[in-house]
């Protein structure tokens, strides 16, 4: 099964097009929890309810040299049946980008990677070489300073419709994506008419005051798919208390049902 597979399995069989991001900030953590208690218990209360799982590894990274060993057992936690996006935003040279994947794809066992374009080709290629595996290209991303570089126009174009349409060509195994942020939903809704055939991840709402609705609507295909809205803070830091993980489920049905809402309207 591939990765295009995987996600379209879980999203049906819960219902769901909410991705569930896993940033565990040390300081924002219930008393007493470690990191791997924390995002198991995200997971598990949130499994039934999400598309896919989507760890970034900074947060990992930020807790030292038992970081990756966290990471990793963060992902084996989540059930097989639902992928895992990495969100790494990798990119750099031929054999460092190998390197890159096998630790994403082999080491760590993610089902798909974000990356970033701007290297080019090359930069990209090791990871859309693993067939099974998804490969999230940043098209036009949800911060602020997105338009220092993505909307400047060469020939009329801007460069974020440039990389999309690089990505369709890149994409030999169907196993590209593209990042849009839900904070640019006219930009979303370029994207989505241009390439109604690729997955979108999509993060920017809640925290990032991203439109849900905008968001939805212009994100999904021609069958009201394939459109993943990320949602991370929202959820996981829905309460500080003992009952977080409670507090994260509630977070994520209220997400799921919105997002189903929107695309059923
Ligand atoms: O690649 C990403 O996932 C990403 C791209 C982008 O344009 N904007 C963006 O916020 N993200 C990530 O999506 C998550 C958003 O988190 P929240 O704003 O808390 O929902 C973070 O892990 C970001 O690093």
């Amino acid at each position: 099964m591939n990765f295009i597979e995987k996600l379209t399995g879980a999203a049906r069989a819960n219902d769901s097009w909410l991705c569930v991001g896993l940033d565990p900030e040390l300081g924002r953590l219930p008393s007493g929890t470690s990191t791997f208690e924390f995002c198991r218990a995200v997971i598990e209360a949130t499994q039934d309810l999400a598309c896919a799982f989507k760890p970034n590894a900074a947060f990992f990274e930020a807790l030292g040299s038992d970081g990756w060993t966290i990471l990793k057992t963060v992902i084996d936690a989540v059930p097989k049946h639902i992928p895992v996006i990495l969100d790494a935003k990798r990119g750099d040279i031929g054999n460092t980008a190998v390197a890159y994947a096998r630790s994403a794809f082999e080491h760590l066992g993610a089902d798909a990677v974000t990356v970033n374009p701007y290297m080019g080709y090359d930069s990209v290629k090791p990871f859309t070489d693993y067939p099974d595996r998804g490969v999230f290209v940043l098209c036009r991303t949800s911060n602020p300073g997105s338009a220092d570089f993505q909307s400047l126009e060469f020939d009329g174009k801007p460069l974020y419709q440039i990389v999309a349409d690089k990505v369709v060509n890149w994409n030999t195994f169907g196993n590209l994506g593209l990042v849009v942020g839900a904070t640019k939903p006219d930009e979303l809704r370029t994207v989505r008419v241009a390439h109604p055939e690729l997955p979108l991840l999509i993060p920017g709402v809640g925290a990032q005051g991203g439109s849900l609705e905008l968001a939805v609507k212009n994100g999904v295909n021609a069958t009201g798919e394939l459109a993943i809205i990320n949602s991370s803070r929202q959820i996981i830091y829905a309460s500080y208390g003992v009952d977080f993980a409670a507090a994260a489920r509630q977070a994520a049905l209220n997400l799921r049902d919105q997002i189903n809402w929107y695309r059923r309207k």
